[in-house]
């Protein structure tokens, strides 16, 4: 079986700023934390068929990703990718990823909303499976936000 969720993230930051860090399938490291290395096997990094390499750094023997990039569209802010093989127990993960403005009277806002089906490994219940996969997309979520925050206060004191 399978099973799939979504998670919503709002970010105090310029939808511009979040997404120049969403879109970089050649770089996940710029907001995901467990990712040591990542490496591009096939194509650009920006062409849909591009294939990277990726290591994380769980205590377990290195864990290695090899995943395929879907959709990226930057007018509408989107990217997608599949993992396609490696040492670990998430079997056909998809994961589909917007970014949205949300303009408030507080000044700029970025939602973010990630969705993903993953198949339920054997001996895992749909339950435990996505309690897993939730705690990394919350954390890479949260790593996003500062790093927008950050490239955003940053790009204002260069703009002065
Ligand atoms: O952020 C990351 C980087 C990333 C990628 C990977 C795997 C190489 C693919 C890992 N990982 C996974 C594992 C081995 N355990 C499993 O496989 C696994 C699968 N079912 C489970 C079901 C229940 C309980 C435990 C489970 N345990 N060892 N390391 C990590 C963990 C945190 C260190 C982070 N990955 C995602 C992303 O958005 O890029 C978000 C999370 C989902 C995948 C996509």
């Amino acid at each position: 079986g399978q099973c799939c969720s979504v998670l919503v993230k709002t970010i105090a930051a310029p939808v511009d700023v979040v997404w120049s860090l969403v879109r970089r399938f050649d770089h996940p490291q710029g907001y995901k934390a467990f990712i040591r290395t990542c490496r591009i096997v096939d194509g650009d990094g920006s062409t849909v068929g591009s294939v990277r390499e990726l290591e994380v750094v769980s205590g377990l023997p290195a864990q290695n990703s090899r995943e395929r990039l879907e959709i990226l569209d930057d007018e509408r802010r989107v990217i997608s990718f599949r993992i396609l093989s490696g040492e670990h127990r998430l079997a056909n993960y998809r994961s589909v990823t917007t970014v949205h403005e949300t303009a408030t009277q507080d000044g700029p806002r970025a939602m973010v909303v990630e969705s993903y089906v993953v198949d339920v490994p054997p001996g895992n219940t749909a339950e435990d499976t996505c309690i897993f996969a939730n705690a990394i997309v919350g954390i890479n979520h949260r790593t996003l936000a500062s790093r927008a925050r950050w490239n955003a206060g940053n790009a204002t004191e260069e703009s002065e």
